[in-house]
């Protein structure tokens, strides 16, 4: 791509010590922001590149895509993103975009959080709009089959090993009610006893937004336990455990749940490649001063 490791090496070295240490502060009090802002990350990259377009408050000329299916009530940290934001803003003003400041702190949450470490490409630029309908269309649900997850990731350029590597990412955070219910209450490749203590948790009417661990065994700490948890059908989202169903995901899963350098190994790989789908460049787009708003 036409990203480089040394984007800002003349005009902002400082953006990646000033990522780095506000992370650090940040997680230290604040575990799940790290697991917000690697989804966040991931909805930003799948409409229509890694463009910073996620950040965008809705405005007179478009309905952003905060307010997605997938996004309301739900993607948070934006707050975060802000204060990021306005630190290298008082240190290199008006050149680091809003999309790289994203990918320097979703790379520097998974570290802090015990997870791999990756060298970002920088040089993407901001968009200058958002669309809801384009966030409805190309984030995936939790209700998706294995078929519908394996094709929403191939329209992104990414294969199986992708798709089942990145969904290691709900080794950290939480779910709503709302996401899982029809998993523990419809499906049948769920553990009964895993079911029925959630179901006393996420009732079928009402407490939608009640939350659970993605990752019932370590929450905020990026290991292989998603993997692990599969093998005993203790996925929480129906997406997760179509990952583990007997289907061509069940030998990447055991492989990950076996070796943890190797779900490393192609996480790193496969975000790498998230990170760079579509970039703007050149003209293209603009370095936004604040990110939720065009300039
Ligand atoms: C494979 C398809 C995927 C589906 C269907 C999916 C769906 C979801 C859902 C429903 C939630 C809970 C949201 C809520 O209740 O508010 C969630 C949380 C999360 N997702 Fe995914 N996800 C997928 C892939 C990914 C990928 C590729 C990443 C990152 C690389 C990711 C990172 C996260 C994280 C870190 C959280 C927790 C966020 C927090 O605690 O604030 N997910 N996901
Ligand atoms: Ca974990």
């Amino acid at each position: 791509s036409k990203l480089s490791q040394n984007y800002y090496k003349s005009t902002c070295p400082q953006v990646l010590s000033i990522v780095k240490a506000k992370t650090e502060s940040t997680l230290k009090k604040k575990p799940r922001m790290g697991a917000s802002l690697l989804r966040l990350h991931f909805h930003d990259c799948f409409v229509n590149g890694c463009d910073g377009s996620i950040l965008l408050d809705d405005n007179s000329t478009f309905i952003g895509e905060k307010t997605a299916l997938a996004n309301n009530n739900s993607a948070r940290g934006f707050e975060l993103v802000d204060d990021f934001k306005a630190e290298v803003e008082k240190t290199c003003p008006g050149v680091v975009s809003c999309a790289d400041i994203l990918a320097i702190a979703t790379r520097d949450s998974t570290v802090v959080l015990g997870g791999p470490s990756w060298k970002v490409k920088l040089g993407r630029r901001d968009s200058i709009t958002a669309s809801r309908a384009d966030a409805n269309k190309f984030i995936p649900a939790p209700s998706f089959t294995l078929s519908a997850l394996k094709s929403n990731f191939h329209a992104q350029g990414l294969s199986l090993k992708d798709l089942v590597a990145l969904s290691g990412a709900h080794t950290i955070g939480l779910a709503r009610c709302t996401t899982f219910r029809a998993h523990i209450y419809n499906d049948s490749n769920i553990d009964p006893s895993f079911a029925k203590s959630l179901q006393h948790k996420c009732p079928r009417n009402g407490k939608d937004n009640i939350h659970r661990r993605l990752d019932l065994r370590t929450p905020i700490t990026f290991d292989n336990f998603y993997f692990r948890n599969l093998l005993k059908k203790k996925g929480l989202l129906r997406s997760d455990q179509e990952l583990f169903n007997d289907k061509s995901a069940d030998s990447l899963v055991k492989k990950y749940a076996a070796d943890s350098s190797k779900f490393f190994k192609q996480f790193t790989k496969s975000m790498i490649k998230m990170s760079n789908i579509k970039p703007l460049t050149g003209n293209s787009g603009q370095i936004r001063i604040n990110c939720r708003k065009v300039n």
